[in-house]
């Protein structure tokens, strides 16, 4: 793994909101092709750091290099056409809309006819969209989730609808592949599917994978490597072993309720 470049480095980023510190001289960098871990307890600074890689917030110090190139910040837009996707939190599906169309939703920005073609079906845009099914369909095949494909997202169960997010996510053929607490509110069996859909996706399509999470276990488990955060400040890196067996970690872990 250490031979591999790296292709996101995050170099002494701080981040406050009014007088609270979110984030302070944070650095760590990520090899393409491994699955990197973000832990830390509640309100540690996981998801701001998350979401200052995919441009949603502007840390007031720091630089972001992506692929070669240096950021202070991005813009959402420019993330994704770099390859970045990230699944949320809480869910951001459109819940009346089927399994289908809401991984097409993913497809968007590798449209390339016009918005206007597309709604009159115009000869390429109608090729267009054909191809672009294609695609979806792989991925629901991939998800195993091709008895869903016409259901409601809001009527399936919430680890399903959780794999059709990842689904969107997938959908955008993502490089980086940024994931909020894919297992947070999964029942056990659904955690080990989640869980061998994270380890496929690295290993099939070689997505690089940054992942949040809580639980201890899941993250080592998984991960190739591990950030620790505590209020803000990164407390340990390295991989799951010696994160493990760091007294600042177990100090971290020990103190909260995880
Ligand atoms: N938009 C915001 N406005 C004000 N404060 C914020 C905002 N986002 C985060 N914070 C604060 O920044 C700190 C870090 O929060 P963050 O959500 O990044 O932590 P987290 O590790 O992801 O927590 P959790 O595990 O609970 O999701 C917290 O003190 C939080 O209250």
């Amino acid at each position: 793994m250490s031979a591999q470049p790296v292709i996101l480095d995050v170099k002494d980023i701080s981040l406050s909101f009014g007088g609270v510190k979110a984030l302070t001289n944070i650095s760590f960098d990520v090899r393409q092709g491994e699955v990197r871990g973000i832990i830390g307890p509640n309100g540690a600074g996981k998801s701001s750091m998350l979401n200052c890689i995919n441009g949603v917030y502007r840390p007031q110090q720091g630089e972001i290099t992506l692929g070669g190139r240096h950021f202070h910040a991005m813009n959402p837009r420019q993330v994704a056409e770099m390859g970045i996707a990230r699944t949320f939190q809480n869910l951001a599906l459109f819940k009346g809309m089927s399994v289908l169309d809401n991984i097409m939703t993913g497809r968007n920005l590798r449209m390339k006819t016009g918005l206007l073609a597309q709604a009159f079906h115009w000869g390429p845009a109608r090729r267009e969209e054909i191809a672009q099914r294609e695609k979806v369909e792989q991925i629901i095949d991939f998800l195993e989730i091709q008895a869903w494909r016409k259901t409601p997202v809001g009527r399936l169960p919430y680890g399903l609808q959780k794999r059709v997010d990842l689904g969107r996510a997938l959908a955008m053929e993502p490089q980086l592949l940024l994931l909020d607490e894919p297992m947070a509110g999964m029942n056990l069996e659904e955690k080990q599917d989640m869980c061998r859909f994270i380890l496929d996706v690295n290993d099939e399509f070689g997505t690089t994978i940054v992942l949040i999470e809580h639980d201890m276990g899941v993250v080592m488990d998984l991960c190739d490597r591990v950030v620790v955060l505590d209020y803000g400040k990164k407390i340990g890196d390295g991989t799951p072993a010696e994160v493990r067996s760091n007294p600042d970690v177990i100090a971290a872990y020990l103190g909260t309720a995880h």
